[in-house]
């Protein structure tokens, strides 16, 4: 079993909010592994930071991902981090995975509202958001079979935009 499209990106690039509907478009699932984790854990992923630590909560989350690889065959949404897992990383090369891409205007107004997210917790969530950018863009290039673009377009357009791009990269991979 394989899932139809993985969706990574940064934080606020919109994964648990496009990849519901991504499913919805192409008639199959959803599954989002920080859901996963929380279950799991029997507690919130701030919690998991705070009171075991990053490296605590990225094990976790590599086991999640690498299950829900292996068991669900519809869209797939990680936590922003996950492609920072070599392990992971090695898993999703036989994957279709969509990057959700968002700049820094963006990607911090759509979280900045949320305490959520430990990384972004800090006095400056700007600065800390640029550098988690500069950071992770190559990852996520890495990774990815297509990449869509979700500054200045709703949740709706995004859909399009990642059916239209899957599409044709299925048809040169069947
Ligand atoms: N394309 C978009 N346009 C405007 N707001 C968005 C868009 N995608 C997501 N959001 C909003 O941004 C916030 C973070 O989205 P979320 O799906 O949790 O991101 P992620 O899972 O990638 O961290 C939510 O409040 C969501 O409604
Ligand atoms: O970027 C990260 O390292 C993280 C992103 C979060 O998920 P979202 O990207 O869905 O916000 C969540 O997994 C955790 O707070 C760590
Ligand atoms: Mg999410």
């Amino acid at each position: 079993m394989s899932p139809r499209a993985v969706v990574v990106g940064p934080p606020g690039s919109g994964k648990s909010t496009v990849g519901p509907l991504l499913a919805e478009a192409l008639g199959v699932a959803f599954r989002d592994t920080d859901d996963d984790i929380v279950e799991r854990a029997g507690r919130a992923i701030a919690d998991i930071f705070a009171d075991d630590g990053e490296p605590a909560f990225r094990a976790l989350e590599a086991q999640a991902v690498a299950a829900a690889l292996d068991e669900h065959d519809g869209v797939l949404s990680l936590g922003g981090g996950a492609p920072l897992t070599e392990e992971t990383r090695a898993l999703l090369a036989k994957h279709t995975v969509v990057f959700l891409n968002v700049g820094l205007a963006a990607g911090v107004q759509r979280t900045g509202l949320s305490s959520a997210r430990p990384l972004l917790a800090g006095v400056n969530p700007r600065a800390t958001f640029k550098a988690l950018l500069d950071a992770r863009l190559p990852v996520y290039r890495e990774v990815a079979t297509v990449e869509v673009d979700t500054d200045h377009r709703s949740p709706a357009e995004v859909v399009a935009a990642a059916v239209a791009a899957i599409e044709p990269a299925e048809a040169q991979n069947p």
